[in-house]
């Protein structure tokens, strides 16, 4: 499958990360819940394996579900996802669909390395992490709800990737992520920005994070709040 064109915003992938890793999920939030789209933040459970570790990126997505059997069928094929990420050509974010299992790990340290290894820059999982200090080592940032030392087989399984898939929400009980929307990350959550918004979204919230710089430094100069308040409209 040719999927590129779900990663083309007329700014290349990698000046988009770097931008976006300049800004903090809050204002991205502000931005686009003004914009109409109030619902993009993910669970509040879903967290950084280590508090300061952020991520910023395109989704490569991926559907997994229960598989008490271990089918072989779907355990062979899942190694075809690694090719498929490298087919892409530009940094991305594994984010997976768990179908909502709460007992497995769903990702570990030999995803990682095979992940960094075809274009992977971190991760968003909705569900659960083991190896973690392997990942907290080599700096390697992945978002998700737990860490477990129990192993998927025979409780859970890839079932397809690149397809829409649903990650539970902070104000809806999921938020759809298709190929190509963007993930952003930090201490306090994750956002989702549809792909047809990214760079909108982008500069919209570049702007607003230069109006709270102001209004921050002007609040912490001691100066009247109610003066700057009325100046910034911002607290
Ligand atoms: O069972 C799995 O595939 C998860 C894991 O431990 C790894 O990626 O290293
Ligand atoms: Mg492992």
């Amino acid at each position: 499958m040719d999927w590129k064109q779900n990663y083309e915003y007329g700014i290349p992938v990698p000046e988009l990360i770097k931008r976006y890793k300049e800004l903090y999920t809050g204002a991205v939030y502000d931005v686009l819940d003004h914009m109409g789209y109030p619902n993009q933040a993910l669970a509040n459970g879903l967290k950084p394996v280590r508090q300061d570790m952020t991520l910023a990126g395109p989704a490569f997505t991926i559907k997994g579900i229960p598989d008490i059997k271990g089918d072989e069928d779907l355990r062979t094929r899942r190694i075809h996802l690694f090719n498929d990420m490298r087919s892409i050509g530009c940094p991305l974010i594994d984010t997976r669909d768990c179908s909502m299992d709460t007992q497995a790990a769903h990702y570990g340290e030999m995803n990682a390395v095979l992940g960094k290894a075809s274009g992977v820059v971190g991760a968003v999982v909705d569900g659960g992490c083991r190896d973690t200090g392997f990942l907290v080592r080599d700096n390697f940032p992945v978002f998700c709800q737990y860490q477990t030392p129990v192993e998927a087989y025979m409780r859970w399984s890839y079932y397809d990737w690149q397809m829409p898939i649903a990650l539970r929400g902070a104000l809806t009980s999921v938020v759809p992520v298709h190929p190509g929307d963007f993930l952003f990350g930090d201490l306090d959550g994750v956002v989702v920005i549809p792909r047809k918004l990214v760079v909108e979204v982008l500069e919209k919230t570049e702007a607003l994070v230069q109006v709270e710089n102001q209004a921050r430094a002007e609040f912490a100069s001691g100066a009247d709040p109610v003066e700057i308040y009325k100046k910034y409209g911002k607290l």
